[in-house]
């Protein structure tokens, strides 16, 4: 039986101890670390930008996976690349020319990811799915932590996991927002491949624990 993965959101992380949370992560069975790149202009909020990768990956021993919540973000593929990322992931929203933008991610060497605002369709990543290894489900409206899970997230990833099966795709299914063990239940067996969880682990007593439990759901 395939076993979910678990891609533990940096967000929520204690920027003051930032090394002892990721060391946490490295020993944990997390699959992936998830940063989350805010601008202030495509999200209400700005979080963190290079400088913070480049310092959670020197000591990271799981690949990175940067969720970019930025406009214009063809405008640093480079830079990401060079932080270490090992999968890049674009708003569908942010980016007029999403095919060029996956190129260029390729180009670089890095895995491409698109992701989808609860408001848009999966229909909307039809003709480029073939080109994608992931698609990113937004289950909140990107741009904070702790927000609470959005029903709707789970028709579409059922729809997306349809099409992905039909296509023989091998595109992953990343779901991200309000992630917690009944909501990670949910959207396991609608056919997510890899959930982000901030505030569920960096806010539980055994964060290590509770990235286990969320790996048997
Ligand atoms: O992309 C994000 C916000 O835009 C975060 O990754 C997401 O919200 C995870 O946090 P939590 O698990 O606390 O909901």
């Amino acid at each position: 039986m395939k076993m979910i993965e678990i891609a533990p959101s940096m967000l929520s992380a204690d920027f003051g101890n930032l090394d002892r949370d990721v060391e946490m992560v490295n020993r944990s069975e997390a699959s992936w670390m998830h940063l989350d790149v805010m601008d202030g202009v495509f999200v209400p909020n700005i979080s963190y930008g290079f400088p913070v990768i480049k310092a959670i990956g020197r000591n990271a021993r799981k690949p990175l996976d940067a969720h970019l919540m930025i406009v214009n973000p063809q405008n640093y593929v480079n830079q990401v690349r060079d932080c270490g990322v090992d999968l890049m992931t674009v708003h569908q929203e942010a980016c007029p020319h999403l095919h060029r933008v996956v190129q260029q991610i390729k180009d670089a060497g890095m895995k491409a990811g698109v992701a989808l605002n609860p408001a848009t369709p999966t229909m909307m990543l039809d003709d480029i799915l073939p080109e994608l290894d992931l698609v990113l489900i937004m289950s909140v409206n990107p741009g904070f932590g702790g927000q609470k899970f959005i029903d709707l997230a789970l028709p579409k990833v059922r729809r997306m996991r349809g099409l992905i099966d039909s296509l023989e795709l091998a595109t992953r299914i990343e779901v991200d927002g309000g992630v917690n063990m009944q909501t990670g239940k949910l959207l396991a067996d609608a056919g997510a491949d890899i959930l982000v969880a901030g505030s569920f682990v960096f806010g539980a007593d055994d964060p290590e624990a509770t990235i286990a439990s969320l790996r048997q759901l």
